[in-house]
């Protein structure tokens, strides 16, 4: 895939329109993501968050009936261009699902997989290198440090997110797609991954669809809130920055939607 600046942003929408058969989910949708900033994408059930998150590694094609209308644009590519690769768009732009799907592999092998993939040619020692690397950076190293030829299903569901999500930075992508990763862990595990979003930023940008606004308020630089038409397919309302969109919504539907109001 040839690729060329995307001017100031690292991944961006433009009039993007998703449909299952003959369903239009998403309508119209323009969004621009900054580099190395987490974005959360928030609103009621069935508004097209996840429709909109897998947009952009093009893991919608993987469902038979869905079928995607603009653009989505990656260093000034897009990505839906017939000359591109998705496999190779899902090399760079990661993503890390709600629930955790370790291989049943060992957690070293979980790891070195990604490594693998990115054509790594070092020797064993290397390899153990950069497996304690990554797992250090997915904050779960001190807890498998000791156990890392077990199976990566032996662990517990919080120490299974941070596994698959050192398992998706093994691949060195530019982008993180993460679709609920915390709203099947108990709260302390929760509060471990948050941290851990802010410390991937430093490398990353990345967008997270959350059902909790509470964690959008907490772990996000910009918010964007979709809700659903009358057509039922979902738009976007309002984005910008976390602090004022929760603050001093710009828009009705923003406000009632924070303050509980529906959804
Ligand atoms: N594989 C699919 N086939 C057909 N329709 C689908 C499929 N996946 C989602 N939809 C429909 O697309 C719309 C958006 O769904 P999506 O899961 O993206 O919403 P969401 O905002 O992420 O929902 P939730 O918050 O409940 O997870 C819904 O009307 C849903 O029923």
């Amino acid at each position: 895939m040839t690729t060329h600046p995307n001017g100031d942003f690292a991944i961006e929408a433009r009039d993007l329109n998703i449909f299952y058969g003959q369903f239009r989910a998403v309508k119209n949708i323009d969004l621009q993501f900054r580099p190395r900033q987490i974005t959360a994408l928030i609103g009621p059930s069935g508004c097209g968050k996840s429709t909109v998150l897998r947009a952009f590694n093009r893991m919608n094609d993987l469902i038979p009936s869905a079928r995607a209308e603009g653009e989505i644009l990656f260093h000034g590519k897009n990505i839906y261009d017939d000359d591109v690769d998705p496999v190779e768009v899902r090399r760079r732009v990661g993503m890390v699902f709600q629930k955790p799907n370790p291989f049943p592999k060992t957690i070293y092998e979980n790891v070195a997989w990604g490594a693998r993939i990115n054509g790594f040619k070092g020797n064993k020692a290397d390899m153990d290198a950069l497996v304690e690397q990554t797992l250090r950076d997915a904050a779960v190293w001190d807890e498998v440090k000791d156990k890392l030829g077990q199976s990566g299903l032996s662990l517990s569901g919080g120490q299974q997110q941070r596994l698959c999500i050192a398992r998706t930075i093994a691949i060195r992508p530019e982008i993180i797609l993460m679709d609920e990763p915390a709203s099947a862990l108990d709260p302390i595990s929760t509060l471990r991954i948050e941290e851990l979003i802010q410390e991937l930023k430093q490398n990353y940008t990345i967008l997270i669809v959350t059902h909790n606004m509470q964690q959008a308020a907490r772990a996000s630089d910009f918010t964007a809130f979709f809700n659903m038409d009358s057509d039922r397919a979902g738009y976007l309302v309002e984005y910008g920055p976390t602090s004022d969109l929760f603050t001093n919504p710009k828009n009705e539907l923003t406000e009632q939607y924070i303050t509980g109001r529906f959804g």
